[in-house]
């Protein structure tokens, strides 16, 4: 028998050890070395670096000492099994869990080396730079035009109302959607297909000119064909922003992003080139979760 000094988690879930303990008739990769995430988890010039994170739901500890950085321009996914941890470690990124009271985030997460958690830090200002776009489309009950200019108009980012119809315009066809409605602008959003309102939902967060924009699965709702529109939206969109997803669906990982992050039961297993991640895996859990032996 090998110990290791360091907390793991078995593949089926068993309960942590601050000691592990490793069979020698069983492959060391089957467990999870607590802070150890094999692959490329750094880069060079990272806009997002993040150390040592654990959140915290009460007593549950949901992240597990998780550090990776997240390169300017990539589009990186997060895949992993249901409750791993995937959309409680994206909303770090804009301190969205800061509305859940029982939730604490620990360790360093810096946005172009400001520290994201200093108390004197402006949310509001960070949501602007690291938009969110969620699972089911949520357009306010508003018109159109008012769904892309709220951002704009709170933010103080145009001063004439040509300013405002030019924003306007320009995030509608960054999302792919203005050809649809520029002549209904005034139509109310609710009244739009899923996908198109889920493409608006993309439009108004680029409104403000985020250089971060978070999707926690945000074509879960949607059918195939709006999901390969949102999919190609992602590719354009790569060119001006840094792209954070959490995704279900492996092909989806597989099409949109450069990167792809493995989570398993709060811990960051592997992160690499996409296509590494998916044609020969470094960690046997990652390897069986894209077989699809769990998940
Ligand atoms: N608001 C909350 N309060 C308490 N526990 C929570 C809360 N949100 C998530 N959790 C717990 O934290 C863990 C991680 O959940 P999270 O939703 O981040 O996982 P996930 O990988 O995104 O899951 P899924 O793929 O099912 O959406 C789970 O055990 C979950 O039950």
């Amino acid at each position: 028998m090998n110990t290791l000094n360091s907390t793991v988690t078995s593949e089926a879930g068993m309960p942590e050890q601050r000691t592990a303990v490793v069979q020698e008739d069983r492959p060391a990769e089957t467990v999870i070395e607590e802070g150890k995430t094999v692959g490329s988890p750094f880069a060079d010039d990272p806009k997002f670096k993040l150390r040592n994170v654990e959140v915290f739901y009460g007593e549950q500890r949901a992240i597990k000492n998780v550090s990776l950085d997240i390169a300017r321009n990539e589009v990186i996914a997060f895949i992993g099994p249901s409750g791993c941890g995937k959309s409680t470690f994206l909303r770090c990124l804009n301190r969205m869990n800061d509305s859940i009271e029982s939730c604490r985030v620990t360790g360093s997460l810096t946005l172009d080396d400001q520290d994201i958690y200093d108390p004197k830090h402006d949310v509001v200002e960070l949501r602007a730079r690291v938009g969110m776009v969620f699972q089911k489309p949520n357009p306010f009950p508003k018109s159109i035009y008012d769904n892309v200019a709220y951002g704009p108009r709170i933010h103080g980012l145009a001063n004439r109302k040509s300013d405002l119809d030019d924003i306007v315009e320009n995030s509608l066809r960054k999302a792919g959607l203005w050809d649809e409605v520029k002549d209904r602008l005034d139509a109310t959003a609710t009244g739009m297909s899923g996908g198109q309102q889920q493409r608006l939902c993309i439009a108004r967060a680029i409104a403000v000119s985020p250089e971060v924009v978070l999707m926690d699965e945000p074509c879960s709702a949607l059918d195939p064909i709006a999901t390969a529109k949102v999919e190609e939206l992602i590719a354009e969109l790569s060119e001006s922003y840094t792209i954070v997803i959490v995704t279900h669906s492996m092909q989806q990982a597989a099409r949109v992003s450069h990167r792809t992050a493995y989570f398993h039961l709060g811990h960051l297993v592997e992160v690499n080139e996409t296509s590494k991640v998916f044609t020969s895996p470094e960690h046997e859990l990652t390897e069986s979760y894209i077989t699809g032996r769990f998940g």
